[in-house]
């Protein structure tokens, strides 16, 4: 057994070879199936010691041993105790644990199965059973998606309709201020229903309540393509940011209950996909749109069309199989299933279903305000919620503090002020890199692992806004007003150098914090997940609000280089949360994240053990090719 990991720095290989020499030691390091790699033990300080045979599909061996640890540390008593449980196929259950050994089987195969733990667990009998992907996820995925357009495409187009708004409200141009109540009126919309949106779901459904948020895009948008005051803009605004509130939170939660494991932070990114090409559709329609009388009106209109398609599909389409759990409908629950794994047996979509009812462990409570109550002390007495609490948060607040979304939402304004006439053709390019470095973050995320590409984007983006800082200075803009005055007229090469690097600042921040906090839900355990990505998700609209509605009165205050200075602080200070706070969860499984973060952010803990798994991730398909698209015998035999 080598390179097993050790918590306390203590290497479990070195405790092995001190036990070869016992009888049944020797056998269990020498199982055919035993191979290097596939151990690993993590240490915790007096309490339990947990000793893996990681989940492998690939091949036959599927074990998991936990046990309580009795002394301070690893010693040989342990491991005798570990082969002893092993070799006399004891069934226990520990901790959450069911540990169902088959009597029946020889010993040579030597096989120790296990009920799964949660339905993130590799063991879970559907992700288990291995398929292509069915139509119907692709799907459910793109409909679901169809709020991460929405949410895009509505934050995205007022760049350009601040352009071109004109005196059509009111019969005066728009003051700074104004505009920025415009702006952040959507965020603050989505901040006070993303709060409740997480209960929402759990209460109403998760498809209800995304059309729900259908209706309310409806009603935002005809109250603003029929405005002609600054407040009934402003209404249309808010009542949108509802919609979107809701949307941001729930379409990634719904996509992540209907995916499979192996694809699911990929399917995720699909979400994000959707909303960064949304605002990129909302920038080309806004150049065609900036010199048409009355554009704006159109622009808006067109965010009906997504918004109705959705409401119609899912007329015809059905809910999460965990939220029919929840409710006790486990015909519709199986039904679903069916549609989801179509070369399933019943045998095992039925077995999923009580899968799902085991897993479907909720916070105490006699009625909802005592849950929710429940919840939200277990979300901060619990050490690694809390934790999963402050990396989820954090994640959020630093996406939007680095100031990416005043880039988004005032491009065209800066872009015209640094002298360039189609300030709209620019902010296309700005949104297209966003979006494309979003595809590139897409094939990333889970090869080279979260904290790696956010540790990359982090520092690009320090590097890309000193850089626009500077150019700014020496392009000498001050704001006063409602005019930008540039003391270097017209375009220059500073012009350029803010251009370049607002263009590489959006690789930077696509890359890695613009995409990886949306994975937000891998962080919670089930029962406190719905509360914890709303925190999450109302940190990030409440520093899309702060932003958005601070940021033009900062270029005039602080200046156009103080702001850009401002934020890249904070975006290095951010990089050292990152290093310090965020373990690499690429991987890892869901009880993992939660073992991991019970006594810190361990993070060297979590780099070695995403490195294990990719290692067997890359071994198990090296080795065993077919085991992907087949149902492993040992879930069938469960
Ligand atoms: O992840 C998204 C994306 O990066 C968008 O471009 C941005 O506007 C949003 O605020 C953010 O949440």
């Amino acid at each position: 057994m080598s390179d097993p990991y050790n918590h306390e720095g203590k290497r479990l290989e070195e405790t092995y070879q001190n036990e070869i020499d016992d009888d049944s030691i020797q056998e269990y390091s020498h199982h055919p199936h035993n191979t290097n790699n596939n151990n690993l033990a993590m240490f915790e300080e007096d309490e339990d010691v947990q000793i893996h045979e990681p989940s492998n599909h690939g091949s036959k061996f599927l074990s998991r041993l936990k046990f309580n640890r009795k002394h301070s540390s690893f010693d040989d008593d342990d491991v005798v105790e570990l082969i002893a449980e092993q070799h006399h196929r004891k069934s226990t259950i520990d901790n959450g644990f069911q540990y169902a050994t088959d009597p029946k089987k020889s010993l040579e195969s030597d096989r120790i199965m296990i009920k799964p733990i949660n339905d993130e667990d590799d063991t879970s009998i559907m992700i288990t059973f291995n398929q292509k992907i069915s139509p119907f996820i692709i799907i459910l995925t793109f409909v679901a998606s169809i709020s991460g357009f929405m949410f895009g495409y509505d934050t995205g187009y007022i760049s350009s309709a601040l352009l071109s708004i004109n005196k059509d409200l009111d019969n005066k141009i728009l003051t700074y201020g104004e505009k920025e109540y415009i702006t952040a009126a959507t965020s603050l919309g989505a901040l006070i229903t993303s709060i409740g949106a997480g209960t929402a779901a759990d209460v109403f459904g998760r498809k209800p309540c995304l059309m729900f948020s259908n209706v309310m895009f409806v009603v935002g948008a005809i109250l603003q393509i029929s405005s002609h005051t600054f407040w009934q803009m402003c209404a249309g605004r808010l009542i949108m940011g509802f919609g979107v509130g809701i949307g941001s939170l729930i379409s990634p939660l719904f996509i992540s209950e209907i995916a499979p494991k192996m694809i699911r932070g990929r399917l995720t990114v699909i979400n994000s996909l959707c909303l960064t090409g949304g605002q990129l559709i909302a920038y080309g329609c806004g150049a065609g749109f900036n010199y048409v009388n009355n554009g704006w009106r159109i622009l808006v209109g067109l965010s009906l069309i997504p918004t109705v398609i959705q409401f119609t599909c899912f007329l015809f389409l059905p809910d999460t199989p965990r939220y029919y759990v929840m409710k006790g409908n486990l015909d519709k629950a199986a039904a679903v299933l069916r549609r989801s794994y179509t070369d399933a047996p019943d045998e095992l979509i039925d077995q999923k279903v009580e899968e799902l009812m085991e897993l479907n462990s909720s916070i105490e409570g006699k009625n909802t305000p005592e849950k929710i109550w429940n919840t939200i002390k277990a979300l901060h007495t619990i050490p690694s919620n809390f934790r999963a609490l402050i990396i989820g948060c954090g994640l959020q607040a630093i996406q939007q503090f680095t100031g990416w979304n005043s880039l988004m939402y005032f491009s065209g304004t800066i872009f015209e002020t640094v002298g360039f006439s189609n300030s709209s053709a620019v902010s296309i390019i700005v949104s297209g890199t966003n979006f494309i470095f979003t595809l590139v973050a897409f094939f990333c995320i889970d090869k080279i692992g979260r904290r790696v590409i956010l540790l990359i984007g982090l520092p690009g983006m320090t590097v890309s806004l000193v850089m626009c800082s500077i150019a700014f200075h020496f392009i000498g803009i001050t704001f006063t007003g409602n005019d930008a005055t540039v003391a270097n007229g017209g375009f220059s090469s500073w012009g350029i150098v803010i251009i370049v690097f607002i263009i590489v600042f959006a690789a930077f921040y696509a890359l890695g914090i613009g995409t990886v906090p949306w994975q937000q839900s891998e962080l919670f355990p089930q029962n406190v997940r719905g509360m914890g990505t709303s925190y999450a998700t109302a940190t990030n609209w409440a520093g899309s609000l702060v932003i958005s509605s601070t940021f033009l009165t900062m270029l005039q205050n602080i200046t156009p280089t103080g702001t850009f200075a401002f934020f890249a602080g904070l975006c290095f200070v951010s990089t050292w949360f990152c290093y310090f706070c965020y373990p690499e969860l690429s991987g890892l499984e869901l009880e993992e994240v939660q073992s991991l973060l019970k006594d810190g952010f361990n993070i060297k803990a979590s780099k070695a053990l995403a490195k294990k798994r990719k290692q067997q991730a890359a071994q198990r398909e090296h080795t065993d090719p077919i085991l992907k698209y087949e149902p492993t015998q040992e879930v069938i035999e469960l």
